[in-house]
């Protein structure tokens, strides 16, 4: 995939910026240049990409968002809809659609949210009831809540969509199923007769992507148009279901795995704008008879930034690393085998809400960091948070994932007790779960994490038991005991990021040359350092550390600062995202944040005219008391 030849598509980049586009314009410019973009690159996903390729998808979805300030509303044609297709149609559904949809002929979406459900996909009311006598299904949206609400492209772009419906058989339900729907016409892109299309108003972000509402009146689709890998419909109405129901879920899973990259080049996005602006940026004057120093040379930026890069180099290593795992289940998948599915499961949601988490805040905290000019559009780093903060919540609201990663935990932890192995990533569950004494080392504090988890489980665990001793139902008993549950989810989340990153970059660092190795290692001694002292309450509570080793690991994490200050900009020029890319005025490589601020400026329909129409209309009546 060849970025200069993406980035000089002419007509690609804007010369109005997209600021001063009214809210129809900024989805009309998007559609110009997504065409323009996707005619170029005239590739879509294939679940049998390298993990490498999937990267440089994962980098078309930079490259869009970069490009659009935004991200596209092709966007779920390729994230959801190809990946849908791909792991839930039969073969022959498989050969049909994914030529028509890899070749642009028809631009599909994910329709699974609904104006009244979005976790509970169970309760989704979306109704597909199969007809025998015309071996067609009739869909159909019974009350207002049940309206699709929310998929990428729906409303303007997508003229066919996947829809998650409740699927009806002489009346009783077979639960959710998906559905391959065409909803435009292909010629006139007039929604077809009994769908309702329409969009869902404007948002903190996405605003590009033309997120939709769509409501069904009977519409009628024939018998093959229900992805059947899984569950099948026969012509007469028998039902066939699947080996286990989640498998219907796998899209999700699979997005949940891209978000963790995602976050990875988010966060990198905004850690080069940052560092480079604190790099040009001098501000006040320490020391009278010194000029103002870069900020970049303040403890303070430092350790804003410094943790943004560190934190982008951990979410990608633990996603390559998660890339392999899904990729391995899911050929365990295909040939039949689901063992490893509730891992997979599990993981994602650890990893897919650790990384937003994190990702958004620090995002955040780079804006902060470049002051009064981090708070201006033109610096791409509040659109940047816009898009971040939006996975906090799309592809399973954090906190539920976090629950459902807890429910494995406490299966896992239960099952120990009782003397069941453990496996896998939950494994470390049986070790020691003490801390006789503190050891500093990287290894030692990724010890101590695991210990943190082995016994925010295990107390949760009690706490769950001695609730449901005292006569609480296991529902209740979960309710109340939640809070707890979703921090043990993250302790056990926090353990595996710091292992993982750390155990990836071991493997690597033996091909790096020393300079390189000596910097990226301290990269990951920040890391375990920062978290060490942010979840210091855990290490005193669990891992026996004292108040001398505190003091110790302040004064190491304050070294590493200090170390890895001459090596900052690099480490961020190293992300290599070119300036279209970046689409920053302070993040650019040259470093010319205000002419850049004052070129943006400039571009602000306002300033094209010394005396605004308003002062002769308005303000001299007003203020000459004739108004
Ligand atoms: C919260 C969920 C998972 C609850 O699902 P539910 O069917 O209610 O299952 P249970 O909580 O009762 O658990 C039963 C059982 O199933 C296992 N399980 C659940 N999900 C999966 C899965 N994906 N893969 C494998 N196994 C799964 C679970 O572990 C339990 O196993 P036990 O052994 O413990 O019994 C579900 O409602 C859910 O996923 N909600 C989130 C909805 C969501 O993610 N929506 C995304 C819509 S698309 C979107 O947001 C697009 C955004 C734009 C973009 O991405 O660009
Ligand atoms: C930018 C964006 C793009 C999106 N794109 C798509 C798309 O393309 N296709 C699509 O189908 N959907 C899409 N969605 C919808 C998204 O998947 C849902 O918003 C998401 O799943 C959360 O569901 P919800 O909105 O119903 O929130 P809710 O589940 O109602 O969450 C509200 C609160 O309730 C809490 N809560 C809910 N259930 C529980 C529970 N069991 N235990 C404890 N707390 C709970 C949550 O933690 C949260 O605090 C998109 C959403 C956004 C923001």
């Amino acid at each position: 995939m060849d970025e200069q030849k993406v980035l000089s598509i002419k007509g690609l980049l804007d010369d109005t910026p997209e600021e001063y586009l009214s809210h129809k314009e900024k989805y009309e410019n998007s559609i110009r240049k997504s065409v323009l973009f996707y005619k170029t690159l005239h590739s879509t996903e294939d679940e049998n990409m390298s993990v490498d390729e999937k990267t440089k998808l994962n980098f078309r979805n930079i490259v869009t968002s970069a490009i659009f300030k935004d991200n596209s509303p092709f966007m779920l044609h390729n994230s959801m809809f190809i990946p849908t297709i791909m792991g839930q149609g039969t073969d022959e559904q498989r050969e049909y659609w994914m030529k028509r949809a890899k070749n642009m002929e028809i631009i599909g979406t994910y329709a699974q949210t609904e104006l009244g459900h979005g976790t509970f996909i169970r309760g989704l009311e979306t109704q597909a009831t199969y007809d025998p006598d015309t071996e067609e299904f009739v869909l159909h949206s019974p009350v207002l809540s049940s309206y699709k609400w929310w998929p990428g492209g729906l409303a303007h772009t997508a003229n066919y969509c996947i829809v998650m419906a409740r699927l009806y058989i002489k009346g009783k339900s077979h639960g959710i199923h998906p559905f391959m729907v065409q909803i435009r016409d292909e010629e006139t892109h007039m929604p077809l007769p009994g769908i309702k299309l329409g969009e869902i108003g404007a948002k903190l972000g996405f605003n590009t992507v033309n997120n939709g509402f769509l409501g069904f009146e009977n519409h009628r689709i024939s018998r093959d148009r229900m992805l059947m890998k899984n569950a099948q419909v026969l012509k007469d109405g028998t039902f066939v279901a699947g080996s286990n129901s989640k498998l219907t879920y796998g899209t999700m899973v699979y997005v949940r795995v891209l978000i963790v990259s995602n976050m990875a080049n988010m966060l990198a996005k905004a850690v080069t704008i940052a560092l480079r602006y604190s790099a040009i940026r001098r501000q006040s004057q320490p020391k009278p008879d010194e000029p103002e120093p870069q900020i970049l040379d303040y403890v303070t930026q430092q350790h804003k930034l410094f943790i943004a890069i560190a934190s982008s180099h951990a979410f990608y290593m633990n996603a390559m690393w998660l890339w392999e795992i899904y990729y391995s289940v899911s050929l365990q998948l295909a040939s039949g085998k689901l063992d490893n599915l509730p891992e997979l499961h599990a993981l994602a949601c650890c990893l897919k809400p650790l990384s937003t988490i994190d990702a958004t805040a620090m995002i955040e905290k780079c804006r902060l960091a470049c002051g009064g000019h981090g708070y201006m559009l033109s610096a791409n780093l509040a659109q940047t948070y816009g898009l971040a903060t939006a996975a906090y919540t799309y592809e399973g609201e954090n906190t539920v994932l976090l629950l459902q990663a807890a429910r494995s935990l406490v299966k896992a932890w239960v099952g120990h007790v009782k003397g069941r192995p453990l496996k896998g990533t939950m494994a470390y569950l049986a070790g020691d779960s003490t801390v006789k004494a503190w050891d500093g080392s990287i290894d030692g504090i990724i010890q101590s994490f695991k210990v943190v988890a082995i016994r925010k489980i295990s107390s949760v665990v009690k706490i769950l038991q001695d609730y449901e001793k005292s006569g609480l139902s296991p529902e209740d008993a979960w309710n109340k005991a939640s809070v707890f549950l979703t921090a043990a989810s993250e302790a056990h989340g926090r353990a595996v990021l710091l292992s993982v990153y750390k155990s990836e970059m071991d493997k690597r660092a033996a091909v790096l040359s020393p300079p390189l190795r000596k910097v990226l290692l301290q990269l990951v001694d920040l890391y375990v350092t920062y978290w060490a002292l942010e979840k210091v309450g855990d290490m005193l509570l669990y891992a026996s550390i004292t108040d001398k080793d505190v003091d110790e690991l302040q004064r190491r994490y304050i070294e590493l600062l200090a170390a890895i200050r001459p090596n900052a900009v690099g480490l961020v020029d190293a992300f290599d995202f070119r300036d279209e890319i970046l689409n920053s005025t302070l993040g650019a490589y040259d470093g010319r944040a205000y002419e850049r601020l004052m070129e943006e400026a400039m571009k602000s329909p306002l300033n094209a005219e010394p005396v605004n129409q308003t002062f002769h209309k308005y303000l001299k009546p007003f203020m000459r008391g004739k108004l």
